[in-house]
């Protein structure tokens, strides 16, 4: 999908909200427990329930991988089901990879040409060569980690290197690499303060931010600080949605979650 499309599809729906598909076989209702695929029938759902209301769906690879060649197929099915009923939404595998360069090749393969994702997850601490491989692949999006959510990125995005902290130095350096005009970058919404500098640099970026809901981000502030021309965010809440309730209706519930979303999204659009 190019970045134009999802922009397109940002204004149609008045919505920025990415929902997170992290599926834990303890948190979904008991129910489902019985399918044959439990972990597709409740992506199933849940995206039949929310799709009108989201502009992307962001599955961790690390809720499949957990249940092995099952949470894999799952996670196939899910891609070829998004992909065959709602191509309109752009789909993101969280899946913080990179490595040397034939390796990410391979990495990049996987999700973008086996899995048809739209983009994937990329820590960039081994740098230029371990990131370059994903930019190759024409209308797909590498989603850099920058500032990440969590408490630990504090031990070293944030540390002084030269003039500027390393998420920075990330931002910066990044601009640089070939096609790069194909990156996003992961910022955590438990960080909005950063959002003003942040945008200093990448004005016009695509940022995934992560942490509203479960993890107390607040979606006011980083739509103060993190909006551009193009709203250039998108916002993912994973558990403080599609765990909104264990009983028949969860699908339901959980729509009624997003929805709270997507109409204080739309002020901004
Ligand atoms: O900085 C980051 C990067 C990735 N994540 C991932 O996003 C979701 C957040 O889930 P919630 O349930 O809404 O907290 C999850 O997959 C994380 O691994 C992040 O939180 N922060």
């Amino acid at each position: 999908m190019t970045t134009a499309q999802l922009v397109s599809e940002i204004k149609k729906k008045q919505s920025f909200l990415c929902i997170g598909l992290d599926v834990d076989l303890n948190k979904i209702p008991e129910h489902l427990l019985k399918e044959e695929d439990p972990i597709f029938a409740f992506n199933k759902a849940i995206i039949d329930a929310t799709h009108h209301l989201c502009v992307a769906y962001k599955p961790n690879t690390a809720f499949y991988e957990a249940y092995g060649i099952k949470g894999w197929k799952a996670l196939e099915k899910t891609i070829i089901y998004l992909n065959k009923n709602y191509p309109e939404i752009f789909t993101i595998a969280d899946a913080k990879r990179g490595d040397i360069g034939n390796t990410s090749t391979m990495y990049a393969k996987a999700f973008f040409e086996d899995l048809a994702f739209d983009s994937v997850t990329v820590a960039p601490y081994m740098g230029k060569d371990s990131v370059e491989p994903f930019l190759e692949f024409k209308n797909k999006h590498t989603i850099l980690l920058a500032l990440t959510s969590n408490q630990g990125a504090f031990d070293f995005q944030t540390k002084q290197v030269g003039e500027n902290e390393l998420y920075k130095e990330v931002l910066k350096v990044s601009k640089t690499y070939k096609n790069s005009e194909s990156l996003m970058y992961v910022v955590g919404a438990t960080k909005a303060e950063y959002l003003a500098e942040i945008r200093e640099i990448i004005p016009d970026s695509f940022l995934l931010v992560p942490g509203v809901g479960a993890q107390g981000g607040n979606l006011q502030e980083v739509c103060k600080f993190g909006l551009n021309s193009q709203i250039g965010l998108l916002i993912n809440s994973s558990r403080g949605i599609i765990y909104a309730s264990r009983g028949e209706y969860f699908a339901e519930e959980a729509a009624l979650k997003a929805e709270a979303i997507q109409k204080e999204m739309s002020a901004f659009v």
